[in-house]
């Protein structure tokens, strides 16, 4: 269980893909991208529109059941980007780094970029834009919702 929560706010995100987008652009042009499912779509669409790249393969990897990790599952390959040469691929994040590697198995020529990376996933990227804190979780907007929260001064109870 993480002793740290940091929440991700959709224009943050907007923010961080359109900076990875530019420091990507240089690397390119690339023939497609593979976002690694599910995490990875969001920041691959924000991107493509971006480095203007319309083929946009998917590679299926599930790993984690909320916070908890598990075994990593393939439950697509990415079909349509061979060996992964003049591919990119994106996900949201790098954590213990199993699923990167795993997808790097799959697509060995590939670029693998991600937004965050904590320090035990940072060595299997290519690039990333922000690094996240190890015992840190990251909430992502799709993953939270706003909620009420009383006033501070009720919070030792009714006479406050
Ligand atoms: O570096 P790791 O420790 O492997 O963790 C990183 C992976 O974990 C999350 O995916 P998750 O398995 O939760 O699936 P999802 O993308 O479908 O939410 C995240 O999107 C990364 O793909
Ligand atoms: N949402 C989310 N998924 C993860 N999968 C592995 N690490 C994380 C994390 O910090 N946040
Ligand atoms: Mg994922």
């Amino acid at each position: 269980m993480a002793t740290n929560y940091a929440t991700v706010t959709w224009d943050q995100l907007h923010r961080d893909a359109r900076q990875l987008a530019e420091i990507l652009i240089p690397r390119g042009p690339f023939k497609g991208i593979v976002a690694v499912t599910r995490g990875g779509l969001i920041p691959a669409a924000i991107i493509a529109r971006e480095i203007d790249c319309r083929l946009i393969e998917t590679i299926s990897v599930v790993t984690y059941d909320e916070e908890a990790q598990g075994h990593p599952e393939v439950l697509k390959a990415p079909a349509a980007a061979g060996d992964g040469e003049g591919f990119l691929i994106i996900d949201d994040l790098v954590d213990s780094g199993v699923t990167a590697q795993i997808v790097r198995q799959h697509l060995p020529k590939a670029l693998f970029a991600c937004l965050y990376a904590k320090p035990s996933g940072k060595p299997l990227t290519d690039l990333f834009v922000v690094e996240v804190p190890q015992e840190t979780w990251v909430l992502f907007p799709w993953d939270t919702a706003p909620l009420f929260i009383p006033p501070l001064a009720r919070k030792g109870g009714p006479a406050a």
